[in-house]
């Protein structure tokens, strides 16, 4: 793993990953508020990245200028707790602080095609993204791009069928929307991925290191467990 755009960072446990995530995401989004007059935040999804949620959503920021897109969702009835985006609108929507119109979630419930179609139409005029947030599974996939699975050139969104991870069915940003991002933080935290983070940094091919190899600033925090420091 020599590619110097991607800065490994290791804390001693995913509480400090999770705190120093949401303390990066505000300046984040501080700057580009200041740039731009906006903040275009990806969420990740899985069970990683909701310990940062939490801290995000007691911080004080100018919320009504962030807009909050996904990097994936799972093809499941729109109220079921395994939605990537229900979980986080637990945390940062329903009882927090981001107005509903700036929440733009994937329509995963009419279908992985139909969902994939409407949510590269809204996403291609609004690129590039302030930041992106990742995580990384077992396996080395990231997003709902998994080991092995081809990409139609020029997609920014696809859906995911036969996915080795349940949900089967998914809808994922490409590795090309993804890296359309002023910034990528990637969380890899908990002993289950300590291989497939070694693999990565062997230089295996899995899709977190092709999406981490083309990004133009990529974080990639990681906790002791992870690490197997
Ligand atoms: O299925 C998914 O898995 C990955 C990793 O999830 P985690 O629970 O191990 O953090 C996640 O990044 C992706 O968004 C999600 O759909």
């Amino acid at each position: 793993m020599a590619d110097s755009r991607i800065a490994f960072r290791l804390y001693e446990s995913a509480e400090q990953v999770a705190a120093d995530t949401a303390w990066r995401v505000l300046a984040a989004a501080r700057q580009s508020i200041a740039a731009r007059g906006r903040f275009q935040l990806v969420l990740a999804g899985g069970c990683t990245p909701q310990a940062a949620y939490t801290v995000l959503a007691d911080q004080v920021a100018d919320w009504d200028r962030w807009h909050i897109f996904f990097g994936d969702e799972r093809c499941l009835a729109s109220d079921d707790p395994e939605r990537n985006s229900l979980a986080a609108a637990r945390i940062l929507l329903d009882q927090g602080p981001i107005p509903a119109a700036n929440w733009h979630p994937i329509l995963a419930e009419q279908g992985a095609e139909l969902a994939a179609t409407r949510y590269e139409a809204m996403i291609r005029p609004r690129l590039p993204f302030d930041l992106v947030l990742l995580g990384m599974g077992e396996d080395g996939h990231t997003a709902s791009l998994f080991p092995g699975h081809a990409i139609a050139p020029g997609a920014l969104v696809i859906p995911v069928q036969q996915a080795p991870k349940p949900p089967p069915e998914r809808v994922s940003l490409t590795p090309s929307a993804l890296v359309s991002s002023r910034a990528i933080l990637i969380l890899v935290t908990g002993v289950g991925k300590r291989e497939a983070l070694a693999d990565w940094r062997r230089g295996a091919d899995l899709p977190v290191a092709r999406v981490a190899s083309a990004g133009l600033r990529v974080e990639v925090l990681v906790d002791r467990e992870a690490a197997g420091e």
